[in-house]
């Protein structure tokens, strides 16, 4: 008799490497089990862990070049990033992808830290201006509050994280304070408004801490999605079981601005999230089929398919519904700007120096997440009265491009983002393949785990593709619906973005807080309404790093600033488009 889908799947774990943990979706294995079974070349557990280890990575084990990749398996972007998950602790004995609740940790994110630690949770409620709409700290504002808290924050003691340790719930809550931390020190610095040339010095009080943390989570020392989204968000019933409809997702933790717009914001995404619970628990079960691949299996799979294709339209549509609580000029003037990376100046940012810090610690840590190769330095005095070189460290700010559940989605359906190589050139990281670099670490390996899965399904698809047009529908519906995704996806950039970037902030939003452009970026045109024509958003300038490098490498400088100017977002927009077209090229019949 043929096993059910459940057996199947039992048999797949037994045969290759997995074994299910308490809750995991998609269990890993311990580096015992692994050692003890076949596992591809370059397989992420065949690898010693890294990101975990208490010294840096050396240079060698950090190279990308280090990875070998089967070609027919492998999403060459993931075989980029070669950071393996650790699998030496009981805490990511799974890879923190959650039946209930997806990439959205089941347990209720800590809204507080234990006492010892209350000097960060009280700065951070003061850096809120305790919780009230236009009372927190201001953007780039050198008033006496900034001032004092900034000096407060200077003054504060270095806390161990020793009591942090045996609490994973307590270690992701310090990563979103100290980080939401490091976002106020940085943006409510009056230096904000024009380009600095040394690396901003980020205090010991903040630097220590976070970076003793980052490695434990695998992330690196800058606010992420997984801080605005996954570790920040309460359900109704935040000690029950999170649900989309019974307990869904209402409150959103930490903000910059206390407003209903950014809670929104931050609640689309996580609305996403667990949209997407039911896509990972399709991509489970269409991988025991693809295991199985007999005909049953085959006329299950394209079933899969097809409700795979339905819920990403979900998804899609819960994007657009970020427009129903968060208005685009206050996202873009009042939210936005709190977000910026330490790269927000493109290629010649300064940075952020990690003060208190052995400088191969931070490098160590998780330099493939970095944008630009090389940190900027400078001689400057620092807090010990020393002359020292600082280093800037170039991080970008959080996006939701660092979800693991579109990027699954990617996998899962063998959606190619590896910018294309032109002939004489060195591919370069592309901004999906970093973004990996910006996700918990057991996100990441899930992520390298369903693309070394031995039987992908685009194979499966292919190979049968004569023989079952229906399943070849199905596999370009799923491909359809993820094309559609990012086309909704474009129309809010575009509206939260492009047009808002094009238009000064009006004077209630300055008065909440907005910065005004300079007078000479500002123009009134033909209809009578000022228009901003002069400004380089961080955003495109990222864009069109991650987009020109290639071509920069051959243009003159000032031909590339030229561009930048000149377009306003239009390299954001090629960018998107780019993700889309990758969408659907991937499809098999009637691209
Ligand atoms: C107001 C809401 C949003 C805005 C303004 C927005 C804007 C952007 C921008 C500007 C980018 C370009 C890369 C970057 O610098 O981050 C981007 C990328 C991306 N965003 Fe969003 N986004 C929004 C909501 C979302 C949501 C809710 C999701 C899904 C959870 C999402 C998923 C992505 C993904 C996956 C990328 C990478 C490009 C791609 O895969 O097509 N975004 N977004």
């Amino acid at each position: 008799m043929r096993p059910t889908t459940n057996q199947a799947g039992a048999q797949r774990k037994r045969l290759s490497f997995s074994y299910p943990s308490r809750n995991g979706l998609f269990a890993a294995t311990t580096p015992s089990t692994a050692s003890a079974i076949n596992l591809p070349p370059g397989h992420f557990l065949a690898l010693p862990p890294t990101h975990a280890a208490p010294s840096p990575p050396s240079a060698s084990s950090s190279t990308h070049a280090d990875v070998p990749t089967s070609a027919q398996t492998v999403t060459p972007y993931l075989a980029a990033s070669n950071l393996a998950p650790n699998t030496s602790t009981t805490a990511s004995a799974d890879f923190e992808v959650d039946v209930r609740t997806g990439f959205l940790p089941f347990d209720a994110a800590v809204d507080k830290l234990p006492v010892e630690y209350a000097v960060w949770e009280e700065a951070l409620w003061a850096a809120r201006g305790e919780g009230v709409v236009g009372q927190g700290l201001g953007l780039g504002v050198d008033g006496f509050k900034e001032q004092v808290w900034r000096k407060g924050i200077d003054e504060m003691p270095v806390l161990s994280i020793q009591s942090l340790l045996s609490s994973l719930p307590e270690l992701r809550r310090a990563h979103v304070v100290l980080t939401y931390l490091l976002h106020f020190y940085v943006h409510s610095h009056p230096t904000l408004a024009t380009p600095r040339t040394t690396p901003l010095p980020i205090p010991a009080s903040i630097s220590v801490p976070l970076l003793a943390v980052c490695p434990l989570l695998g992330l690196p020392p800058i606010l992420t999605y997984a801080d605005t989204v996954l570790y920040n968000s309460h359900p109704v019933h935040p000690h029950a079981a999170p649900s989309f409809e019974r307990n869904p997702y209402v409150k959103s933790l930490v903000s910059f601005t206390n407003t209903p717009d950014e809670a929104h914001f931050y609640l689309a995404s996580t609305r996403c999230e667990l949209a997407g619970v039911n896509a990972l628990s399709i991509m489970r079960a269409s991988l025991d089929e693809a295991f199985m691949a007999d005909s049953l299996s085959l006329t299950r799979l394209t079933g899969y398919l097809n409700d795979l294709a339905a819920i990403i339209d979900h998804v899609g549509d819960l994007i657009l519904d970020v427009r129903n609580g968060c208005d685009p000029a206050v996202f873009y003037h009042l939210i936005r700007p709190w977000f910026k990376g330490g790269d927000s100046d493109g290629p010649l940012s300064a940075g952020w120096a990690f003060l208190g810090v052995q400088e191969e610690t931070a490098s160590g840590l998780s330099s493939a997440a970095e944008h630009g190769s090389q940190p900027s330095t400078s001689q400057q005095t620092t807090a010990g009265e020393q002359q020292q070189p600082l280093k800037g460290r170039k991080f970008s700010g959080p996006s939701a491009g660092q979800s693991s559940l579109i990027h699954a989605l990617d996998v899962f359906l063998t959606v190619d983002h590896t910018p294309k190589q032109q002939s004489g050139t060195t591919a370069e990281e592309s901004f999906m393949t970093r973004m990996l670099m910006y996700m918990p670490a057991p996100h990441r390996a899930f992520l390298q785990h369903l693309a070394t899965v031995p039987h992908p399904i685009r194979s499966l698809v292919t190979v049968n593709a004569a023989k079952r047009p229906a399943l070849v529908a199905a596999y370009d519906n799923a491909l359809e619906a993820l094309k559609r995704l990012r086309e909704k996806h474009m129309r809010i950039a575009t509206l939260y973005v492009i047009q808002q970037a094009r238009k000064p902030p009006t004077d209630e939003l300055i008065k909440m807080g907005a910065i005004p452009p300079p007078a000479a970026e500002t123009q009134v045109l033909g209809d009578g309404q000022k228009h901003v024509v002069l400004q380089p958003t961080s955003l495109s300038e990222i864009i069109r790093d991650e987009e020109q490098v290639l071509r920069r490498q051959r243009e003159e400088q000032e031909e590339g600033d030229e561009e930048v100017r000149g377009t306003g977002g239009t390299a954001l927009i090629k960018f998107l488009k780019m993700c889309r077209d990758n969408t659907a090229n991937a499809k098999l019949v009637g691209q």
